[in-house]
């Protein structure tokens, strides 16, 4: 595997009247070729300054990052030239120009001939439904439409890598799973996307990996599963044919290991566990012996938000 973005160390310090504000700290993180990378965090984590940074929109402080080879220092024109980038606020767009126009400008910055410009300009405003809207200014779209306008400039050059700041927030549902499925799709080419988000859905549906962000530090980075596992905590969910009490099941080899018992119907229960994989095989064999047949039984591992929660409660520094 390629790695596309790696940084080091890097780190950004504002400096707000005599105040210190380090909205990232000493990140360390390599995103590999074709990998979809959610970085989540809670309001002021430091997200927008990460990915800004990495996009040399904003100089570090110190340490280092490159993206696609290039260093965010040294070759910033090459790094932007590698991106698609979308960021919350588009300052950057021409009100008074109508959502093609804006297009076209931008196009034509990135040095699209005309002729493949126009097609893929309307490739793009139907990618986003956003025929309709073409001619209307800039300054008259609403809050997702600029979003959705934004997103199809990040992708009018058809770069390799992709960095959208919260990309499918003000976005309506249906709209925000269509983008879902373009981020997807772009996967499926190959490229390499990182995004953050608030939403925990989003991270569950589109992550590889997911960065946990808090006050500026990196908290956690791995496998949505790896990250599930350190909650150590599955549920057992079991619908039996006849009804059961805590006591049949709850006996030696298996009591230690079941942190909790919840009779949900007189055939039904669940049982909380560190890890299924060590109860499964006792438990089924244990409802033999007690005459019971199962009609159903699910694993539930925690949500991408419980996780989410956890790192940060616990995070004391
Ligand atoms: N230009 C700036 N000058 C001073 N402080 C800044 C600047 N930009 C960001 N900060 C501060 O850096 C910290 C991180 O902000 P950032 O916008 O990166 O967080 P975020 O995780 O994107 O938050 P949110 O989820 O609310 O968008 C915050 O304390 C913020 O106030």
């Amino acid at each position: 595997m390629l790695e596309t973005i790696k940084t080091q160390n890097l780190t950004k310090i504002f400096k707000v009247k005599k105040k210190k504000i380090r909205a990232i700290q000493d990140i360390n993180l390599s995103i590999q070729n074709g990998e979809i990378f959610v970085l989540l965090g809670p309001n002021g984590a430091g997200k927008t300054t990460f990915l800004k940074t990495i996009s040399t929109l904003i100089l570090p402080t110190y340490g280092d990052a490159w993206v696609n080879g290039y260093n965010i220092k040294k070759d910033e024109y090459k790094v932007r030239k590698s991106i698609g980038l979308s960021t919350g606020f588009e300052r950057s767009f021409y009100y008074r120009l109508n959502g093609y126009q804006n297009l076209e400008f931008f196009g034509t910055l990135y040095g699209i001939k005309s002729k493949d410009l126009k097609e893929r300009i309307n490739f793009l405003l139907n990618l986003f439904n956003l025929e309709d809207a073409k001619d209307l200014k800039y300054m008259k779209y609403s809050t997702g439409m600029k979003k959705k306008l934004s997103l199809a400039r990040a992708l009018l050059h058809d770069p390799d890598v992709y960095i959208f700041d919260e990309p499918t927030s003000s976005i309506d549902p249906i709209s925000a799973n269509e983008i879902r499925d373009i981020i997807l799709s772009l996967k499926d080419k190959n490229k390499t996307i990182i995004l953050s988000t608030h939403d925990m859905h989003e991270a569950e549906l589109l992550a590889d990996r997911i960065g946990i962000l808090n006050k500026g530090n990196m908290l956690a980075v791995d496998k949505k599963e790896n990250l599930k596992r350190v909650l150590k905590k599955e549920i057992i969910k079991v619908k039996i044919d006849k009804g059961i009490n805590e006591d049949l099941i709850a006996q030696d080899g298996i009591k230690e290991k079941i942190n909790l018992f919840r009779k949900i119907k007189d055939n039904e229960f669940e049982i909380e566990v560190e890890n299924s994989s060590e109860v499964l095989d006792q438990l089924i064999e244990k409802l033999k012996n007690q005459d019971r047949k199962i009609l159903t039984i699910n694993v539930e591992t925690p949500s991408i938000e419980e996780v989410f929660i956890n790192f940060v409660r616990n995070d004391k520094k």
